[in-house]
């Protein structure tokens, strides 16, 4: 039989549908740490978790392992990468408890305008503080959602009962998409300058955390309300500290860099704070268990899930390809604009990767959409881009070229007033290295996609790349590395400098506004 643990608070009917399976040995053990759990059952086959960390010293401890389930939506808590390098695969089960954060998202709003939480304490102290507690109506305010996801949309669903105007931002939606749920798609800036409340829906991940910085936040309308009942490190808590007493804002949170009793330090901003509340109904904490039990059933009945998060490159593909595809993807991305709704992928695939042509799309899906992950399926992939109305053609190619194995990506993205951005970028390995070849007519530019780079295309003329380097010197950033080629007509160059740290994009725009270039870029590989 095959030994499940099950390390923590969860609904009863996992381990109940597992026993009766009669395939399962099912230790549950809620009270015990992990770390002494994995000590005393090394012969474990499958884990079932919730926000308990998994770490490679806790997939290590367990040479049996085979599968991790994480029974929710956010898995940034297992190290799904180390996972993969030990063969184990790892599974959420998205949507399960959406409607419980849903909810929460709703009482929060609600307990906050009508100061649910003093009301009860000053009542209670004999107290009758009619005029200090007024409160404001829901009904009729402007309420943007980030991240329309499986919450989001369930969000929408649920405020839609008080007549609210709905904005969303979520970069692989589509307006038609949007508008099926009564919500109009704008850009992030605009979300945040034009709503009364703010509801973030987005996964913490490298390009999400810290994202609600102090130039989002110091958007925000006087006196509006920011709800985070998806995760802490979206939130850079001191820039939202910094503009929070100046705008009056009003903060409702349900999560924190670690889910444990004890002091927290967002709580002089927050003015509502529940301990990461948003799964636990009996509900969702059912509906979870039971979805983790028969997503692990079904894995070992098939061999396979479509509800794996970390999946590896198919055989025969060298993985450094699939790495080549995701950082021209990524690059692609930010020149078209990293928030601009993307609406067509198109891909050339030469020599011995043809056969992977197909598959490429996950890794370049990864890089362009948050939601999409490396370890997902083609297949998957596929249908998310329907979902989302962006065109993918995956081109004929012609091997008379002489490109060896090289991958072109092209994007395009809508930019302001409904035009279209496009880029084309090819690149390919060699000397086991990433190497980005071409981007538009920047040819044989034999450039390493590593560290931290700076793109600013421009008008060709002297100086420029001197006024550059004194800007970036200004910020104390250093330049480690210069390519400065020319187009095919000679009237237009590309700098391309690898610096010594990252470069915010804001002072990107800076600079690019400074030497007159449309297009400029600030990225970390
Ligand atoms: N408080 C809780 O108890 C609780 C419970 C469940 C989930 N969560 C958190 O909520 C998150 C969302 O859950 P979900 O089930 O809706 O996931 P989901 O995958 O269905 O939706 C996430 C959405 O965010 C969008 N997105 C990704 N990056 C974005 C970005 N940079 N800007 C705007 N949108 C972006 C994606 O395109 C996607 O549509 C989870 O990742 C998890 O961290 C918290
Ligand atoms: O399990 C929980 O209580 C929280 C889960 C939630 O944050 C999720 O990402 O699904």
């Amino acid at each position: 039989m095959k030994k499940v643990l099950i390390p923590t608070k969860l609904n009863a009917v996992a381990r109940e549908l597992l026993k009766d399976s009669g395939g399962y040995n099912v230790v549950h053990d809620d009270s015990t740490e992990l770390k002494e759990l994995a000590a005393q059952h090394p012969d474990t086959y499958a884990l079932i978790v919730r926000s308990d960390k998994v770490t490679p010293e806790i997939i290590d401890a367990l040479p049996e392992l085979k599968v991790i389930v994480r029974a929710g939506a956010g898995y940034n808590t297992i190290d799904i990468r180390y996972a993969r390098q030990r063969g184990v695969d790892v599974m959420n089960t998205p949507g399960a408890n959406a409607n419980a954060v849903a909810e929460e998202v709703v009482t929060l709003m609600l307990a906050d305008a009508r100061h649910v939480v003093q009301a009860d304490v000053s009542t209670r102290e004999g107290k009758w503080e009619k005029k200090t507690l007024m409160g404001r109506e829901l009904t009729g305010k402007t309420v943007g959602i980030v991240g329309f996801g499986a919450i989001g949309r369930l969000v929408a669903r649920r405020l839609a009962g008080f007549d609210i105007k709905l904005l969303t931002y979520d970069p692989v939606l589509s307006e038609d998409r949007a508008e099926e749920f009564g919500a109009e798609l704008v850009d992030l800036p605009t979300l945040f300058e034009r709503c009364d409340y703010i509801s973030l829906h987005i996964p913490e991940n490298d390009d999400t955390r810290g994202m609600i910085n102090k130039d989002l936040a110091g958007r925000m309308k006087e006196g509006a309300t920011l709800v985070n009942c998806a995760r802490a490190g979206i939130i850079n808590e001191d820039d939202l500290r910094a503009v929070k007493a100046e705008k009056n804002i009003r903060f409702l949170n349900d999560v924190y860099p670690k889910d444990a009793a004890g002091e927290k330090s967002v709580a002089d901003i927050a003015d509502l704070m529940m301990p990461h509340l948003g799964a636990s109904t009996v509900e969702a904490n059912y509906n979870a268990a039971k979805r983790a039990a028969d997503q692990l059933m079904e894995y070992d009945e098939k061999g396979m899930s479509t509800y794996i998060v970390n999946r590896d490159v198919p055989e025969g593909l060298d993985e450094m390809y699939a790495d080549l595809a995701y950082d021209l993807a990524h690059l692609a991305r930010q020149w078209v604009g990293a928030r601009n709704k993307l609406k067509m992928i198109e891909t050339s695939v030469y020599g011995s990767l043809k056969p992977f042509s197909d598959w490429m799309i996950v890794p370049i899906l990864a890089a362009v959409s948050e939601e999409f992950d490396r370890s997902m399926e083609a297949a998957a992939a596929r249908e998310y881009l329907k979902d989302m109305g962006i065109d993918y053609n995956d081109r004929e190619t012609d091997d008379t070229k002489n490109y060896g194995n090289t991958i072109t990506i092209d994007l395009a993205a809508n930019v302001d007033h409904g035009s279209l951005r496009r880029v084309s970028i090819r690149g390919t390995v060699a000397e086991g290295r990433l190497m980005i070849s071409r981007i538009d007519d920047f040819d044989k530019l034999y450039f390493e996609p590593e560290g931290h780079a700076v793109f600013f295309r421009y008008e060709d003329r002297p100086g420029v790349l001197g006024q550059i380097g004194v800007a970036l010197a200004d910020h104390g950033i250093n330049i480690d590395d210069v390519r400065n080629p020319h187009d095919e007509s000679g009237k237009y160059s590309l700098a391309i400098m690898k610096t010594s740290s990252p470069v915010d994009q804001e002072i990107v725009d800076r600079i690019a506004g400074e030497i007159d270039a449309p297009y400029a870029v600030g990225i970390t590989f």
